[in-house]
């Protein structure tokens, strides 16, 4: 049996200034998505603890799952990917999230790559992370239409990296951090929506672009301090990042209210992602208290590492 781990990702900064041509960085987490893989007489996927609403039809006999096919999308299109390049396979492939979908901690990026890498190993070929990250964006492609290959280039590649959209190009960083806290908070939105407002208020409002040119400047400056390992300076930039990705209207109160809440006891936080809740990062400076915050407050939060490497057999 195969099995394989696909880290997911958030971005420590850069997040929509980066659809314009500015670098982001992102780096993979150590939460991600386990996908196995066994050869069997006919081809099955079962995704272990997702969100569906059951029907049960009593007089078929039936039982149906409500959104389940748009839910698979992404992996029946990375089987067709796979099954195109590689041949036919009749396996087994059984998928367990550590992270909820849809909260902007790329869980389409990693199952896609998970299963691409998965199918491979299975079928017995060999595929370099390279291309494993150009079938993955593939992926993303076809079902959305629209994607960067900021996500999955990260899911295959793995660790901190700085990335340009436009033309594309990746940059590992050699950089580390303490462990950190995703607090999730519910998404009002999908990427997609939330990309296109930005376009059309950059569209309306000339002097929008000098809000994402300040993000650019604020990767840049960043970038020095991870390198550093300056978590005053990381944490500080992390705020003024997410203030400016508010004056794009994408930050609303509950991540205001959330940081402010948190402020005495950490460096600093920010969204990560398309914004209007989902994930937001948290910089610790005292754990134990901000633990106890968000416990007692009711947040819904995951402490993380940066995980150096990528997508990887297990
Ligand atoms: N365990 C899973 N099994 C099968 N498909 C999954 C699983 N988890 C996520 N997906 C697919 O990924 C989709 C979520 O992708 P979406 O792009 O909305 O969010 P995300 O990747 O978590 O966040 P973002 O792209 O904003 O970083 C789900 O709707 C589903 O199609
Ligand atoms: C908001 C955005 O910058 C990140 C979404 O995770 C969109 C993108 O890069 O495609």
């Amino acid at each position: 049996m195969v099995k394989v781990f696909a880290p997911g990702v958030v971005k420590l900064f850069g997040e929509h200034a980066v659809v314009y041509g500015k670098p982001a960085i992102a780096t993979t987490i150590d939460r991600g998505v386990f996908i196995e893989c066994e050869k069997s007489d006919r081809l099955i996927i079962e995704s272990i603890g997702t969100p569906s609403t059951l029907v049960y039809l009593p007089e078929e006999g039936r039982l149906e799952a409500l959104g389940a096919e748009r839910f698979f999308a992404y992996v029946n299109t990375a089987l067709k990917i796979a099954r195109e390049r590689w041949g036919k396979l009749k396996a087994r492939f059984s998928i367990k999230s550590e992270l909820p979908p849809s909260i902007g901690a790329a869980t389409s990026a990693a199952v896609s790559v998970g299963i691409l890498k998965a199918y491979s190993l299975c079928a017995n070929v060999e595929v370099s992370k390279e291309e494993l990250a150009k079938l993955g964006h593939q992926v993303e492609l076809n079902v959305q239409g629209i994607a960067s290959p900021m996500d999955t280039t990260a899911v295959a590649i793995g660790g901190v990296l700085k990335i340009w959209a436009h033309p594309f190009r990746v940059e590992k960083l050699d950089v580390s951090l303490p462990q950190f806290y995703i607090v999730v908070l519910p998404r009002r939105g999908t990427t997609g929506e939330i990309v296109a407002d930005v376009k059309a208020l950059l569209d309306r409002r000339r002097s929008a672009q000098s809000v994402i040119n300040a993000i650019g400047e604020v990767v840049e400056e960043a970038e020095g301090c991870l390198r550093r390992g300056d978590l005053n300076c990381v944490g500080e930039l992390m705020i003024l990042n997410n203030w400016l990705l508010g004056a794009l209207g994408v930050v609303d109160n509950r991540v205001m209210t959330l940081l402010d809440l948190l402020k005495t006891f950490v460096y600093g936080g920010k969204i990560s992602g398309a914004g209007r809740g989902g994930v937001v990062l948290i910089l610790p400076k005292d754990e134990t208290v901000v633990e106890k915050i968000l416990s007692a407050t009711g947040y819904t939060y995951f402490k993380v590492s940066i995980s150096k490497t990528g997508v990887v057999a297990i």
